[in-house]
């Protein structure tokens, strides 16, 4: 599977705990985030991630392309509800799009955490099956 990693900045650090306690389950999968989000989870993880832009510099509208062409398969945003961003819109739109197309979306660690266990259960299988994919 094809998995989105982002976090604002006062998420990081969240995030940066939810990537070492689910090492072993994203390892299996293939990673990609926003810029400094994915330098991050690099650095103290050790998890190998493709990088995007920074969120503000158009990494979230990457990540949207990507959702465009039906190849992400989840994606979890740690959000910063509490301040505003300067790319809002772009924040808004790959939401939409995660709406549009149907794909698995946490804005939280409570959810992502809901998500990457069904992961490992399998719950995602259909998406392969719907792709035409082995899964992965
Ligand atoms: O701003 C972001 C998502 O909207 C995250 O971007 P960075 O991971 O580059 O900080």
């Amino acid at each position: 599977m094809n998995i989105a990693l982002i976090a604002h900045d006062k998420k990081k650090d969240d995030m940066m705990r939810f990537a070492t306690a689910y090492k072993g389950s994203l390892s299996g999968h293939n990673l990609f985030a926003t810029g400094t989000t994915g330098q991050r989870i690099m650095d103290e993880t050790g998890l190998q991630v493709h990088r995007f832009q920074s969120g503000p510099l158009g990494g979230d509208q990457e990540i949207g392309a990507m959702i465009a062409n039906n190849k992400m398969d989840m994606v979890l945003f740690f959000r910063d509800p509490l301040t505003a961003q300067p790319h809002e819109p772009d924040v808004t739109a790959l939401l939409r799009l995660c709406d549009v197309y149907a794909v698995p979306l946490a804005t939280n660690m409570g959810t992502a955490e809901m998500l990457i266990k069904g992961l490992d259960r399998g719950d995602l299988a259909w998406r392969s099956v719907a792709n035409g994919e082995k899964g992965e």
